[in-house]
């Protein structure tokens, strides 16, 4: 208490500061227990006889939440915890039941390295008295059934930090107090190998095809990697499992379950979904949605369909995802999403690979565009809040996320030009393959000797102007975000809704491939919908969703360049954030709408020619290049391919009578 405070004389326990330069006397409680004795200044003794019973007295049980009295939980008012735990139990264990067996390994609550506290670390199972076992099913005796599997169920990320630090190689605390840890031989998402179970519904229902990332497997071949993986992680020890939301639109929330071998799936799935509380989390019952993640185990490369040893396997009918031979955490979040783009459009919401934000007037803007083209890093604003940096919901109403956390590049991660990112990596933060001092564990954002792609992962609300509930009313402006390393497409440009919808089934972005052997050609990319990598059907149901909300909002359509300026990848320079910060400062503001606009050739876009604190030069394109033949020749060359691509889209009907159609093929590139 007050011992060791050199100016306790207030005495009511209170923290004061010693005043002026005088010392503090110090007093011991011994002393003013006044026993007049010096023979022991310590404090009082520990309440402990042994070292266990010491260890016992540091955790404390947080008391369990009162039962819920609404109605449609009024059975659960009733259950006990331990009824509760144990239905919870037999959750997971329906999760991780063999389909091809009678029994499994039993299903027990908690960490199997957990000592007991009579010195052994052999569960009290043993003994067959402990009151989580739960057996899925009895049978014929195997190795299998006499398993005992412990589920690490929804820890906290103090708890993931010790399993990741003790058990998964790679993995330590760095000095900003973040998890950094290793995703294996896999850094980023492997498209090739996604699969997606074509039966008599998906059929008719998905985009199949030529440009579709929905590449078929069958039913049974599914089933095969499904038993492979819940084999795979039944074997092990323990499993981590995950029990969360999706979509902050209380009405379309899903129940996902994500099952794992890693402490670093468990937290970085933990900080991206939706965080149950205590209370909805005992009432959570059967998940709508479960991914099994083998992480490293490979998928048998017999096994039809199968082209690598992994495989990342949807089935929307089981609504089940299996994940064989990677431990890229992406995967997951990103599946998650594509499950997103096959149940909400059923529901007539469109499902928007976009970032998101809100100003203090209520104005709405999203922010579509591949990756790397600033969809986190802008809609991260400090003057707006933050509804989301990747995955979004268009309602009737409005939007709503459909995630609980960020998941920010760290490439070059600089404090002067994303302060509110790097404030948002600390403690909780899963920070994948960056580069650290060995001994001040101080992280090098600039290091990419692990890979380019170094993310931090971290709950929503470590941005301190995070919208929570994170939802929106409609969008006021929808920002197409392209990188550009041609340097050809202006900084912004205003867009008509033909145009907006033309470039948005477009989804071009331009990035350099690699940049170790000087200069590299950029290479355009076309990714349907900002991500045809995510998207179930055709990008045209999509499209057409976005052009009737546009329309029906009033929402104006923006493109903007933050790629390169001033000539192409190798001559010009990428556009400066600040730059690119004004120009959506001032869509945001609405003062860019009153500007005064020009047409470009080619492209036919709407330029501005000014905007404050951007010198007017860069604004048109063909100002800042020297080379005025190679700026044309350039521009059409890229018009050239914006044309090829969307040959493919030509035939398909947009709109009632596909009129829509016709105006979003004349809003492309003319020459
Ligand atoms: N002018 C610019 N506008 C936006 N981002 C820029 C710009 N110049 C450099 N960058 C960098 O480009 C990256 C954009 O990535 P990010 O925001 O994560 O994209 P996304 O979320 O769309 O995948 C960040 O590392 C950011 O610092
Ligand atoms: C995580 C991803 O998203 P982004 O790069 O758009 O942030 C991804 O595409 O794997
Ligand atoms: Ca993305
Ligand atoms: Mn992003």
């Amino acid at each position: 208490m007050s011992a060791g405070n050199g100016n306790a004389t207030n005495g009511d326990g209170g923290f004061s500061f010693p005043k002026g330069p005088v010392m503090p006397k110090i007093t011991t409680g011994a002393a003013k227990r006044g026993s007049g004795v010096c023979h022991d200044d310590s404090g009082p003794t520990v309440n402990a006889t042994t070292i266990d019973e010491l260890h016992s007295l540091q955790k404390k049980r947080s008391a369990p939440t009162t039962p819920i009295n609404q109605n449609a939980a009024a059975a659960f008012a009733a259950v006990s915890e331990e009824e509760r735990q144990k239905i919870q139990l037999q959750s997971i264990s329906a999760s991780l039941a063999s389909l091809t067996r009678e029994s499994g390994p039993k299903v027990v609550r908690g960490d199997p390295a957990e000592k007991k506290t009579d010195g052994s670390t052999t569960p009290a199972y043993a003994h067959g008295q402990h009151h989580s076992i739960f057996s899925p099913a009895t049978g014929a005796v195997s190795d299998s059934s006499l398993k005992f599997t412990h589920v690490l169920y929804n820890l906290s990320p103090a708890e993931l930090y010790e399993q990741a630090i003790k058990y998964e190689k790679g993995s330590f605390i760095t000095s900003n107090g973040a998890l950094a840890t290793l995703s294996g031989a896999k850094t980023g998402r492997a498209p090739r190998d996604k699969r997606v179970v074509r039966d008599a519904t998906t059929e008719d229902e998905l985009w199949w095809g030529k440009g579709s990332p929905n590449i078929e497997m069958d039913e049974h071949t599914f089933m095969v990697n499904r038993e492979r993986a819940v084999d795979y992680l039944n074997s092990l020890e323990k499993v981590f499992v995950n029990d969360q939301y999706l979509n902050w639109d209380p009405e379309n929330r899903i129940k996902v379950r994500i099952v794992s071998a890693r402490a670093y799936h468990s937290l970085f799935m933990h900080n991206m979904c939706i965080r149950p509380t205590q209370e909805e989390l005992e009432s959570f019952g059967t998940p709508d949605f479960t991914i099994y993640n083998a992480g490293q185990f490979p998928c048998n490369r017999y096994t039809h369909y199968m082209t690598s040893s992994t495989s990342v396997d949807l089935n929307l009918a089981r609504r089940e995802m299996v994940i064989l031979g990677t431990q890229y955490a992406g995967e997951m979040k990103k599946g998650l999403f594509s499950v997103m783009h096959y149940l909400m459009p059923k529901r007539r919401i469109l499902s928007l690979h976009s970032g998101c934000n809100m100003g203090k007037d209520g104005d709405v803007a999203l922010f579509f565009g591949l990756s790397g083209t600033g969809k986190t890093t802008l809609s991260t604003d400090h003057n707006r809040y933050l509804i989301g940096d990747d995955e979004h919901c268009w309602t009737e109403t409005g939007v709503s996320n459909i995630e609980g956390g960020c998941y920010a590049k760290c490439v070059d991660l600089s404090r002067e030009k994303e302060p509110d990112i790097w404030n948002a990596i600390k403690f909780g933060t899963v920070l994948e393959n960056v580069v650290f001092d060995e001994h001040t564990r101080e992280v090098d954002y600039s290091d990419k000797s692990v890979t380019e792609n170094t993310r931090a992962a971290y709950p929503i609300e470590f941005i301190p102007n995070a919208k929570i509930p994170c939802v929106g009313p409609h969008p006021t402006n929808v920002i197409l975000l392209a990188c550009d390393a041609f340097g050809v497409l202006p900084p912004v440009s205003k867009l008509n809704l033909a145009q907006t919808m033309y470039h948005f089934i477009s989804g071009y972005t331009a990035l350099v491939a690699g940049t170790e052997d000087g200069i590299k050609e950029p290479t355009a990319t076309f990714s349907a919908c900002f991500g045809a990598a995510f998207i179930m059907l055709h990008p045209t149901k999509y499209a057409a969703m976005l052009a009737e909300k546009m329309k029906s909002q009033g929402a104006t359509g923006w493109l903007v360049n933050t790629g390169w300026s001033g000539g192409s990848y190798g001559v010009g320079n990428r556009i400066k954030l600040a730059y690119t910060r004004k120009i959506i400062d001032a869509i945001h503001s609405g003062s860019l709408l009153k500007a005064n606009y020009k047409k470009t050739e080619i492209f036919g876009f709407e330029i501005p020619t000014e905007i404050e604190g951007i010198p007017s030069e860069i604004l048109d394109p063909v100002n800042s290049w020297s080379d005025k033949k190679a700026h044309k020749d350039t521009l059409v060359k890229l018009g050239g391919l914006f044309k090829k691509n969307f040959e493919v889209f030509a035939n398909h009907k947009i709109g009632v009578d596909g009129k829509l159609t016709e105006e979003i093929l004349a809003a492309g590139p003319i020459f």
